[in-house]
């Protein structure tokens, strides 16, 4: 469903990814992982095209996607949630997800739907979004990708900076999605929340790619000494 090839990503001088590769099937939720500042965002940016590739190729669905812009991607299917769940602070919650729908131009159910899976937003439909706690954030962020209608879904490091009781929300949110076959691609830290979820792995560490595979393959104890380092 994604494949990313041999990508090299630099800021000015600086080369921040190196050789990347990834391989996200249909139906997969991949987590990448790895310490601060080894390029986590970066590979999720430059998969969105929010920050231009050096080298190497992005294909999504077997199209190369790697010179087009971002609008087009989420218009292709792959819906984002980048890191820090920012919404239109001065629209409500509703308005933040009928302006998304407008701007794809969706069935108006996405937004009954997107709901749906966040039965806790319907209570503050009218408040705007920049009045939200941070975790009630996150849910109308990933809320308003789903309303675009993705066939993959990106979300950079979803539980950052949220309470105990949210995170459990946000990932029962995303357990179902990935149950009814969504593709999830989703950069996360916080280790038993990819254990429980992910079913494929990629580690990075210093813009490279040391480990990668699904969780058969790598196996659960190993899975759980590299993703402790
Ligand atoms: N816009 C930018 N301009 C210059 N350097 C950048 C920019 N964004 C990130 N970097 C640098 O690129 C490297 C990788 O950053 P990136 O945010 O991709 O890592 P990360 O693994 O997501 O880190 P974190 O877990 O802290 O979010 C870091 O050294 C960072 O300082």
């Amino acid at each position: 469903m994604l494949t990313v090839e041999k990508l090299n990503v630099s800021y000015g001088r600086a080369q921040v990814l190196f050789d990347v590769d990834v391989e996200l099937q249909a139906g997969s939720l991949m987590c990448v992982m790895g310490r601060n500042g080894v390029g986590k965002t970066t590979l999720l940016n430059a998969v969105m095209g929010v920050v231009p590739t050096g080298s190497g190729r992005v294909l999504f669905e077997g199209r190369d996607v790697t010179k087009t812009p971002t609008h087009a991607r989420v218009k292709a299917g792959m819906g984002y949630v980048p890191q820090g769940h920012e919404t239109f602070g001065q629209l409500t919650v509703a308005e933040n997800l009928w302006v998304t729908l407008e701007a794809v131009g969706g069935p108006r159910t996405a937004v009954d739907e997107a709901l749906d899976l966040f039965p806790a937003l319907r209570k503050f439909l009218k408040r705007r979004a920049g009045f939200l706690s941070g975790g009630q954030a996150q849910q109308l962020a990933i809320a308003q990708a789903l309303v675009t209608g993705p066939k993959l879904l990106i979300l950079d490091e979803p539980t950052e900076g949220i309470q105990p009781s949210i995170i459990l929300e946000i990932e029962g949110a995303i357990a179902e999605l990935h149950r009814s076959g969504l593709a999830i691609l989703v950069v996360e830290q916080y280790l038993e929340f990819a254990l429980r979820l992910a079913d494929a792995f990629v580690v990075l560490d210093a813009g490279e790619v040391v480990h990668s595979g699904s969780r058969e393959e790598l196996g659960d104890d190993r899975v759980r000494r590299l993703l402790a380092v």
